[in-house]
């Protein structure tokens, strides 16, 4: 009996390991010859993910020549001043453009109007200045929010029944921004999505001269159970009321971003943020394709922490996830990547060429 379509011997039964010519597909197409070596995969790939493409998140905390870990992020530590000035170094010098500031800030400086963000020689500004006076060249991200400094976790300030005040607050966090920039930050990262703050925050800032402080809006920031690592790391885990879902956006909802970001490019931001990452792809992509204008992705402590516990459980290949996580964020349209991988990268990349 002959069965339709059926081939009469099929390839691998051929003692020679040749392909039985009875057996071959008639196709005009293979799109496999282009991958059938290292050299013409090489050759043809579309992106590449280079040192340039890199923001190193650190979180910096009081007392000096101390490292603490993080226990929700393995391999990532807290950091006094000195040693991330160390860090800038090393970063530096494996390439990588820009740090991003994140403070651990002692609970007796927390409040429920986080004034401590005001503080001119709070942790973030000492950081500021030391890293500037040993690594002028590396570039400085400060977070704006309220959250590392409020007793009660929000980035923004609650009225008595515990609402954000939104045009309050962007009048305290315009304020944050200019402390940051005296102090040296170079490009000033709204976090805290509130509604109108980059204007604001560009208004204050052309007053008060600084005129190439560039905002970095995180314009698309969801409301995410990926940043539990994080608010263990700046220590504000425990203090959080309630969630953030009056101001970071709905996961379930994309049109929203553009909306967002549009609002954000008119009041004069620089650079975008989608946030978080790998769940967010079509965001990322749907700004660049839609705006053009440099758009960063933050592949968040969440993210972080699942692939690091899978790598280190044996349950994938920590080094090849990370890879392959960085890579699928240039592929969306990236222009780069805020990640705790950053220096491992860079160092893995240095190495290999
Ligand atoms: N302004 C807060 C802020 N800035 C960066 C992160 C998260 C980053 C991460 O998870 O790595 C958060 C957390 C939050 O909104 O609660
Ligand atoms: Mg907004």
């Amino acid at each position: 009996m002959t069965i339709p379509f059926a081939r009469p011997r099929p390839a691998f039964l051929e003692p020679s390991g040749r392909q039985d010519a009875s057996s071959r597909l008639d196709l005009a197409q293979r799109p496999r010859r282009n991958r059938k070596s290292e050299w013409t995969r090489r050759l043809v790939r579309e992106n590449t993910l280079t040192a340039a493409d890199l923001i190193w998140p650190i979180f910096v905390m009081d007392g000096s020549e101390a490292r603490t870990p993080v226990s929700s992020m393995p391999g990532v530590e807290r950091l006094t001043v000195d040693e991330a000035v160390r860090e800038a170094e090393r970063a530096a010098g494996l390439g990588i453009p820009a740090i991003a500031l994140f403070p651990y800030t002692d609970p007796v400086l927390r409040s429920a109007d986080g004034r401590e963000a005001l503080n001119r020689d709070n942790l973030v500004c000492r950081t500021l200045r030391a890293i500037k006076a040993a690594v002028p060249h590396i570039g400085l991200i400060t977070d704006v929010a309220l959250d590392p400094y409020t007793s009660h976790g929000h980035d923004g300030l609650l009225d008595v029944d515990g609402r954000i005040l939104n045009d309050d607050t962007v009048a305290v966090l315009v304020e944050q921004a200019l402390v940051q920039a005296d102090a040296g930050a170079d490009v000033i990262a709204p976090s805290d999505m509130m509604d109108g703050r980059v204007g604001a925050i560009r208004r204050a800032l052309d007053a008060a001269g600084h005129i190439d402080a560039q905002i970095l809006a995180y314009s698309a920031k969801y409301a995410s159970a990926f940043y539990g690592p994080f608010r263990d790391a700046v220590g504000s885990n425990g203090c959080l009321k309630g969630d953030k879902r009056t101001y970071q956006m709905d996961p379930a909802n994309g049109i929203e971003a553009l909306r967002e970001a549009a609002l954000d490019i008119e009041e004069g931001a620089d650079m975008l943020m989608v946030k978080p990452g790998l769940p967010y792809l079509d965001i990322v992509y749907r700004l660049k394709e839609t705006f053009g204008l440099p758009t960063f992705a933050y592949q968040v402590s969440g993210e972080y922490a699942m692939i690091e516990a899978a790598a280190r459980n044996g349950w994938l290949d920590g080094e090849k996830a990370m890879m392959e996580s960085l890579m699928a964020f240039k592929r969306a349209g990236a222009d780069g990547i805020l990640t705790y991988f950053a220096p491992r990268v860079a160092e893995k990349l240095a190495r290999e060429g």
